[in-house]
């Protein structure tokens, strides 16, 4: 039996045991997460300073505090986010207990990349361990020195439910052989579609966070020299190398001097007239990145930087003016710190440049008018769209992160990262008792009974609407006994607003013995008072 395949069997026999079920043990093993990011803080940090030249600040501003929130967060929602969720019944259905429970799905595949591989590998571990599932964590091999320190999660973690396999293409594709009952992968497109047939095989469902090119388009019609700083900020994070950094910019040629002017002082500003010497500036992961970075700036125009350093795998932090749309760097995610400059005439040719494209993973719009940025919102589709700034959606734990299209399938972080992993599973539980309400359903199906299933099915059960009508009803009640009289009430939910007195009237069955003589309509509810004859 191979490695992978007793990691995949160690997991399934530790999930089978149930003991991944309480919420106890799923916050103990999110606490143990955090005690080992806390624990391992200097070994992550050199082990990132060595694959990424990441700083140590950087390392916990862009992998730690992120994961951190997200850890935090599940711990304390986590008993809401697992509870049984009630959903709206119909008539058919309303003394039932109609709900969803999540339920945890098995063994999780966990695929991590290597541009942020701390943050790309263990957030979706937290989505995985608080639906309770077990997992199978694969850290890329190419960044390979974070690699060995997720080697130690096992000693934090449950060693069985949660298994670290090591390794590279072949140890993955080993691993996608084998029957998972999630497979969540970050990376390129290319290997995504490897991973989502290896998923076919056994019918396994897949998160897929996926790149592209993201695109940047700044309106003329904005603080140029604001949003080049944050353009600048988003795109030479990490040297570029980020899921959601604005892959290129779009504007007219008329602000296209003034763009480049302005990310040029923010280049300097950020990371000093010499980016080489600077701590803040990143290092191309390897030289065969490298190598094909360096190669998509042939035959563009270089306005800023353009230089690189192949034995130290170091790229200036460079812009590209005038870039044509067949160039080589428009064929690709550049994924390295290349900024090339695409002009435009206009909002409207922009969004006909994105829309020939793949639907990105993000894309980015600089304006001061409302009307251009809902215009870009409205007839563009995308992962995630910010007006004005770059990147820091992936900060909310509210926002569903994820790609559509080319850029990926599925969503995670918060409570989404949780449902992604778990099963929504619809649950109905009804008594033995009320048969006569079934007998619509059953044969002969006549016209009567066609009648009072349209009613029963389609008029929809709002609870917390049910509820305020029963205390309408109530005090309809005590009024009519108050002024005596009126001998009953009865209560029927109105959500469509029809006319409540057309349908009450044509209700024979039901209230065939009474004479309405007054109604009280609330907004989508009513209340018929009644004498009986
Ligand atoms: N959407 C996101 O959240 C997100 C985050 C980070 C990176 N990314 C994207 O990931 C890409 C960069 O990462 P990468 O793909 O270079 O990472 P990578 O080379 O580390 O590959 C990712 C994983 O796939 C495995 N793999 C590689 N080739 C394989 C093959 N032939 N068969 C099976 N498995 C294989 C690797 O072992 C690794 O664990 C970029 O496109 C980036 O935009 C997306
Ligand atoms: C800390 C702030 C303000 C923003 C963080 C934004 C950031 C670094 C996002 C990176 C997200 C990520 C893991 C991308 C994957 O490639």
């Amino acid at each position: 039996m191979s490695r992978e395949q007793l990691a995949v069997q160690k997991a399934r026999e530790a999930f089978l045991t149930g003991i991944s079920k309480p919420l106890e043990y799923r916050i103990k093993q999110l606490k143990n997460l955090k005690r080992f990011i806390t624990e391992r803080a200097t070994d992550i940090s050199e082990a990132l300073r060595k694959d990424l030249y990441k700083s140590e600040n950087a390392t916990q501003m862009f992998e730690i505090i992120g994961l951190e929130g997200e850890i935090n967060l599940a711990v304390s929602k986590l008993a809401e986010w697992a509870a049984p969720r009630p959903v709206n019944k119909n008539l058919l259905t309303i003394s039932d207990d109609v709900y969803i429970q999540p339920e945890p799905l098995g063994v999780v595949l966990v695929i991590g990349a290597w541009n942020y591989p701390i943050a790309v590998t263990l957030q979706p571990l937290v989505g995985a361990i608080a639906a309770g599932n077990a997992a199978v964590v694969k850290p890329s091999e190419v960044s390979s020195h974070t690699a060995k320190v997720m080697e130690l999660l096992p000693h934090y973690l449950d060693p069985e439910m949660y298994q670290v396999v090591t390794g590279g293409v072949p140890e993955t594709q080993e691993l996608l052989k084998q029957r998972f009952d999630h497979i969540f992968y970050t990376g390129n497109s290319t290997v995504g579609k490897l991973v989502m047939e290896a998923a076919a095989h056994h019918l396994t469902p897949v998160t897929l966070e996926l790149g592209g090119k993201s695109p940047c388009y700044i309106d003329k019609n904005c603080d140029i020299r604001i949003a080049c700083r944050r353009i600048t900020w988003g795109k030479y994070m990490n040297c570029g190398q980020t899921c959601i950094a604005p892959d290129y910019i779009l504007c007219e040629s008329s602000i296209q001097d003034q763009v480049i002017n302005e990310i040029q002082k923010c280049i300097q500003e950020f990371y000093t007239n010499d980016p080489k010497s600077f701590a803040d500036y990143g290092r191309i992961i390897n030289q065969r990145h490298f190598k094909r970075i360096m190669a998509l700036i042939e035959g563009s125009s270089v306005a800023i930087g353009g230089d690189g350093d192949e034995s130290e795998c170091y790229i200036a932090p460079t812009v590209l003016r005038d870039v044509k749309s067949g160039s080589k760097v428009m064929q690709e995610e550049i994924f390295g710190p290349i900024l090339p400059i695409i002009t435009v005439n206009g909002l409207k040719e922009a969004i006909q440049f994105i829309n020939e494209r793949e639907k990105p993973l993000a894309l980015y719009i600089f304006s001061s008018s409302s009307k251009v940025i809902k215009q870009m919102i409205s007839e563009t589709s995308s992962g995630a769209l910010l007006a004005n700034d770059c990147l820091v959606h992936f900060t909310i734990s509210d926002l569903p992160f994820g790609g559509v299209g080319n850029s990926g399938t599925g969503r995670y972080h918060g409570k989404y990262g949780f449902d992604q992993l778990s099963h929504l599973r619809s649950c109905l539980i009804k008594k033995l008792n009320m048969e006569g309400v079934n007998r619509i359903r059953y044969p002969p199906h006549t016209t009567e009974k066609l009648r009072w299933a349209r009613v029963f099915l389609l008029k929809q059960v709002n609870l917390a609407r049910w509820r305020q009508m029963a205390q309408v009803a109530l005090l309809a009640a005590l009024a009519a006994f108050v002024v005596k009289g009126y001998k009953g009430t009865c209560i029927r939910p109105e959500p469509d607003g029809t006319d409540i007195t057309d349908w009450f009237m044509q209700s024979h069955d039901v209230c065939s013995q009474s004479q309405v003589i007054h109604t009280s309509v609330q907004k989508g509810a009513c209340v018929v008072m009644q004498r009986y004859k």
